[in-house]
């Protein structure tokens, strides 16, 4: 479950951003809509803990996360949460094996070896397994982020902007994929986006209020 109350946050000496209080429960599929610098990536952030002192309340499974330090907060990520960015961010020298296992590993979990190659083979990418990340196709390299995302059995996935660059039948491909991995796992999904094709496909929806009308 995921919950804030009277979240604030600034960058440096920039105008403060402030959210909406909401609760999503476990499991719920949610999009995060909001005009351009309305602050959605900034609250994937703050939810996900890579960003920190913040004003309010931040609840992840029960959890207030400024009570953590940053060690404590690195293993709770680790553990509960998977990161799916608009860039990938995986490292292109490395086979898509080695990308994928570097997430235990940071986490500090012993790697499932079954898991992995189940999720491999769900995601179309068994053959691949070997194969340098430099030498996949842009729609191969997004589902080995999602791969990586998942891994760990995180109980909440964050995705910001997954599907805005791509044509509507890899739109579709890989939002299907997520809701599908979603559901089997009962994680909390939250997709922060503008991509209005997303809006038939999941109904629970937080709208972050425009920068000009604050
Ligand atoms: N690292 C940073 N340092 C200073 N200001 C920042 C930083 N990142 C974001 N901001 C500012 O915070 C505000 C919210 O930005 P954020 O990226 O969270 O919005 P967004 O809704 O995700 O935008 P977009 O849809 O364009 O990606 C903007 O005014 C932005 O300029």
């Amino acid at each position: 479950m995921i919950s804030i109350r009277n979240l604030s946050f600034q960058y440096n000496s920039k105008a403060t951003i402030a959210f909406p209080d909401f609760t999503i429960p476990r499991g719920q599929h949610c999009l995060l809509l909001g005009e351009s610098g309305s602050g959605k990536t900034t609250l994937l952030h703050l939810l996900g803990g890579l960003l920190r002192g913040y004003e309010g309340s931040v609840q992840v499974d029960n959890t207030e996360l400024s009570t953590l330090s940053e060690k404590a907060l690195d293993k709770f990520r680790g553990q509960h949460v998977g990161f799916i960015f608009q860039k990938n961010h995986l490292i292109n020298a490395f086979t898509v094996e080695k990308n994928i296992l570097l997430s235990p590993f940071l986490a500090g979990l012993n790697p499932d070896l079954e898991r992995f190659n189940t999720i491999l083979s769900s995601l179309g990418l068994a053959e691949k397994k070997q194969s340098p990340v430099s030498a996949l196709s842009h729609g191969q390299a997004q589902r080995v982020a999602i791969a990586r995302a998942v891994i760990n059995h995180p109980s909440i996935i964050f995705a910001d902007e997954p599907t805005s660059a791509l044509d509507d039948s890899n739109c579709n491909r890989v939002i299907d994929l997520l809701l599908q991995v979603a559901k089997a796992q009962d994680t909390t999904l939250v997709v922060a986006t503008h991509d209005q094709r997303l809006k038939d496909k999941i109904k629970n929806q937080i709208v972050l209020s425009s920068p000009l009308k604050r």
